[in-house]
């Protein structure tokens, strides 16, 4: 494995003084893609939430460390030693988050467009227009058609699965290092999932992007992932290459309910 673009150490989450989550240990170099897995309750999101600085009042990290090798950084950076202003700073740049929800992390009352320039401007200095033919470059290549309409509409007038590819359009706007993407596709319809898919397949291979995918998905994971950690009860079930961990002749049983929920569809006659 190369240098490690993201570590996490013994990395524990606690909220209220009581640890829920960890402790949880991985590294990932670029281009190499985890897949989180595990059911619903059992941290996935705390993980994500606990590098970006995104835990709820009351949650910190409060053992182990989080690194981040930031572009052009020789050394990595220790997240949980950052001041909050330092680490948005890395957010966005650094660090990309997809959320379950993206429509809601939207800003109801601006364009658009105007929210993807604005959060590309926060970080570099560039036109309007040029932040407009990357976007739109963007969902394009998310399946959504008409991309200059949704450009100049409010989050209001999307779709639950136009918000979710809006969502994910402008959080690979900033080009980040490390993506961390809660359910990309739950909202989607299967084109718009193949899609979403095949572009996050393509930072990954094409652009180096280090992908952290939480997921209740096995045929999504297996698509993309590499690396599979299992998460059961707020601990760590199982770790290590995708193939090994989900395989079905070696699964841990936690990893084995994920497979057995898969559904199997049948024709009726084999009702
Ligand atoms: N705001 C909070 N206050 C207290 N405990 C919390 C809070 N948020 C999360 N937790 C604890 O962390 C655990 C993990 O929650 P998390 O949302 O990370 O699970 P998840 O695996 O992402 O679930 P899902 O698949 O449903 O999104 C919860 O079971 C809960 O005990």
């Amino acid at each position: 494995m190369g240098q490690a673009v993201l570590e996490y150490e013994g990395v524990e989450v606690s909220y209220g003084g009581r640890p829920v989550v960890g402790p949880v240990s991985f590294a990932l170099s670029e281009a190499q893609a985890l897949g989180v897995v595990g059911a619903s309750g059992s941290g996935k999101t705390t993980l994500a939430c606990a590098a970006l600085g995104l835990l709820a009042p009351g949650g910190r990290i409060s053992a182990g460390d989080i690194r981040l090798r930031p572009q052009g950084c020789a050394a990595p950076v220790s997240l949980t030693q950052l001041r909050p202003a330092q680490l948005r700073a890395l957010c966005g740049t650094s660090m990309g988050m997809v959320f379950q929800d993206a429509l809601a992390s939207l800003n109801p009352v601006r364009r658009i467009g105007s929210q993807a320039f604005e959060a590309v401007r926060a970080h570099e200095r560039t036109s309007r227009a040029q932040v407009a033919r990357r976007f739109a470059a963007l969902l394009e290549r998310l399946a959504l058609s008409d991309p200059e309409r949704v450009m100049a509409g409010y989050p209001a007038e999307l779709s639950g699965g136009m918000g979710q590819r809006v969502g994910i359009a402008l959080a690979l706007l900033l080009r980040p290092r490390v993506l961390f993407a809660d359910e990309p596709t739950a909202s989607l319809d299967v084109i718009a999932q193949r899609a979403v898919a095949d572009e996050l397949a393509r930072l990954s291979a094409d652009e180096g992007v280090a992908l952290v995918l939480i997921t209740h998905n096995i045929a999504l994971a297996r698509h993309l992932c590499d690396e599979a950690l299992v998460m059961s009860g707020g601990a760590v079930a199982d770790q290590g290459p995708l193939a090994h961990v989900l395989s079905a002749d070696r699964a841990c049983p936690e990893a084995r309910a994920l497979l057995d929920a898969v559904p199997q569809l049948t024709g009726r006659e084999g009702r």
